[in-house]
């Protein structure tokens, strides 16, 4: 197959550390050694320095007549969900004590148990063409791919006698909405198991390691009204122990059920726990509830508090447009949560439908120049008299990198990811100023005629994500300045509702969304299921393996159906040369 065709897949986003792991150890000095490489060929034209790895070492060879059902194959493989008896081949099932019968059974009243062969079908749209918008295609020829997920919800085989279990919940990361909902499911839903020890641990991962934290116990009367507030009953935190050091804790306090809200970070622990857990041979099931208001979790429709958060959001863009409407040259900025994806920024302006320019981490643009953003607000103030800018968090932090992995990326630097994705990376940020030299040949865009950039702060929170500078307060500060020296008055409004989106409580949409993955958590451990986590895929409920959701945040697809109706709605220009 020509390395250049057009495969086209979904969209991610990779940080540079994750293309480090992506690499492995093998190819990590390759990476390295162009880096270096390209440091002394520095100031060359970029049209005469050759990538070295510029083949494409295509991940599935096309040409193989059972190519697809290889895929399909693999896929299953990948999507297949740990279960204890995969490491401990005594662990027997019982009937399950997860029952809904009435006290006099009626004909018609099913069990509702799901069957472990059950299965979820993850992407539904055949795309006829990959030049169909958003396609997510396997092959240059957009063949139709099955690709089947397990079902979630309660089993008629359990795991677990739950006399013998203490069942553990853990939130952690920052906050969302909807917290408090699904650590009400799921200790209403172990206790109609029968489950009597159920304790929060309270802090995030802290809480395993700190002394003067002690676990919270937990029961229906406790948690029956926490879902009337915002925040976490439990509290959460970033940082925290090592997992041998948590999974120690969990043996010393007899812990076999742990419960774990949070995003990928959180994931990323609680896999690792779920692996060390494993290694020790202990008979415990790790599995995750995904909260993030950004919206970041792969594979999901979207993950609870999103909605809240889109909807809260509201307020501020509606204060921010009374504002500048009423106003003389009136603009107005508001600034909304997403480190590395635009999902709330984009949705909030589409549902808004008073934003004129939203900006978000995957879309590159120029704030100065012709074509920059502080020349279409002259424009909108010279057509409208007023502007509302939304701007999400991660933008502008650097101008975005937009490959296709085989396509324009060569597939060999990337052996673990398949055929066709995007790659997205923020560049310095996320991705090595020098590699992008190398790749410059292989670019549409040529990222040398992005500028204007935030300054990079290099800063870290507790759990090693990049804390980036407030793109808001300067995008403020710049438009306050060209509209000074151009001397046009413009009166700049900029609200930061950040918190405020947040620390709030789950809206009923959101509300439902908990309640069910709540509940369907406590399935998943009954059943003897770890490693897992829950999730919604095309309006159902499933578990997923963890590392497959948290191999790189999502990310809004430029390309997207969305994305463009968000500029349909804006009215907004792109922002390049
Ligand atoms: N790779 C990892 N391995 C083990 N633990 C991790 C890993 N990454 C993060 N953690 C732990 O997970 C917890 C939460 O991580 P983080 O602060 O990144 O939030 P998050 O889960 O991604 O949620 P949010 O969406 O709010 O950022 C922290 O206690 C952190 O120490
Ligand atoms: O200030 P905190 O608590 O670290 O949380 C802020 C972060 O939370 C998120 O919404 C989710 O991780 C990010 O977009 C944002 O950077
Ligand atoms: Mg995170």
């Amino acid at each position: 197959m020509d390395s250049l065709s057009p495969v086209i897949g979904p969209k991610l986003v990779v940080p540079l550390r994750s293309v480090r792991r992506i690499l492995g150890p093998d190819l990590q000095p390759n990476l390295n050694r162009i880096c270096n490489k390209n440091k002394k060929i520095n100031g060359m034209h970029a049209e005469n320095t050759k990538p070295r790895a510029a083949s494409s070492a295509a991940a599935i060879d096309f040409r193989d007549r059972d190519w697809k059902s290889k895929y399909e194959d693999d896929f299953q493989a990948r999507f297949n969900i740990p279960h204890l008896t995969d490491v401990i081949e005594d662990a027997l099932p019982i009937p399950s004590t997860f029952c809904l019968r009435m006290r006099t059974p009626t004909q018609d009243f099913a069990d509702g148990y799901i069957n472990n062969n059950d299965r979820v079908l993850l992407k539904v749209i055949n795309y006829s063409s990959p030049t169909s918008a958003g396609a997510e295609c396997i092959d240059p020829d957009c063949t139709w791919v099955e690709q089947w997920v397990h079902r979630a919800g309660p089993r008629e085989k359990i795991y677990f006698k739950p006399e013998n279990v203490k069942a553990a919940i853990v939130t952690c990361g920052g906050l969302c909405p909807g917290l408090n909902d699904v650590i009400r499911q799921i200790v209403i839903t172990l206790e109609i198991y029968g489950v009597k020890k159920i304790v929060g641990i309270p802090f995030g991962y802290r809480g395993f390691s700190d002394k003067d934290l002690s676990e919270m116990p937990l029961s229906r009367k406790v948690v029956q009204n926490v879902h009337l507030s915002g925040g976490s009953l439990l509290g959460v935190s970033r940082g925290g122990p090592s997992v041998s050091d948590i999974v120690d804790s969990m043996e010393e306090r007899g812990i076999n059920m742990l419960f774990v809200l949070g995003g990928n970070g959180t994931h990323a622990g609680a896999n690792a726990i779920h692996n060390e857990c494993r290694k020790r041979r202990l008979r415990v099931a790790v599995v995750g509830v995904p909260k993030t208001i950004d919206n970041d979790i792969l594979l999901m429709d979207k993950t609870f508090g999103f909605d809240t958060a889109v909807e809260e959001a509201q307020r501020a863009i509606n204060s921010a447009y009374i504002e500048a409407h009423s106003a003389y040259h009136g603009i107005g900025i508001v600034k909304l949560m997403g480190r590395s994806s635009g999902f709330i920024a984009m949705q909030a302006s589409l549902a808004s439908g008073q934003i004129d320019i939203c900006l978000i981490p995957e879309v590159s643009f120029n704030l100065h120049g012709p074509h920059g953003v502080l020349r279409h607000l002259k424009y909108l103030l010279e057509t409208k008299g007023s502007a509302v800018v939304c701007v999400a968090e991660g933008a502008g932090q650097g101008p975005m990198l937009h490959m296709r992995i085989g396509a324009e990326f060569p597939t060999c630097f990337l052996p673990h990811v398949r055929q066709g994705p995007m790659l997205h990376m923020r560049i310095g940020a996320e991705f090595p100023t020098c590699f992008c030299c190398i790749l410059q040949p292989f670019l549409k865009t040529n990222f040398h005629h992005f500028r204007n950039f935030i300054q990079k702060t290099n800063a870290k929170d507790a759990s090693g994500n990049i804390v980036f500078g407030d793109f808001g307060v300067h995008l403020q500060q710049e438009t306050k300045k060209y509209f000074n020296e151009i001397g046009i008055t413009a009166d700049v409004k900029y609200i930061d509702p950040t918190y405020m989106i947040r620390a709030c409580r789950a809206n009923a949409s959101d509300g439902i969304l908990c309640t069910v993955l709540g509940q369907n958590a406590v399935h998943g451990a009954f059943a003897g299921y770890s490693g897992i986590t829950v999730g919604i895929c095309n309006t159902h409920y499933v578990y997923l393996p963890i590392p497959e959701v948290i191999s790189y945040p999502r990310a809004v697809d430029p390309n997207s159906r969305m994305w463009h109706r968000c500029l349909t709605s804006t009215g907004q220009p792109d922002f390049l040369d």
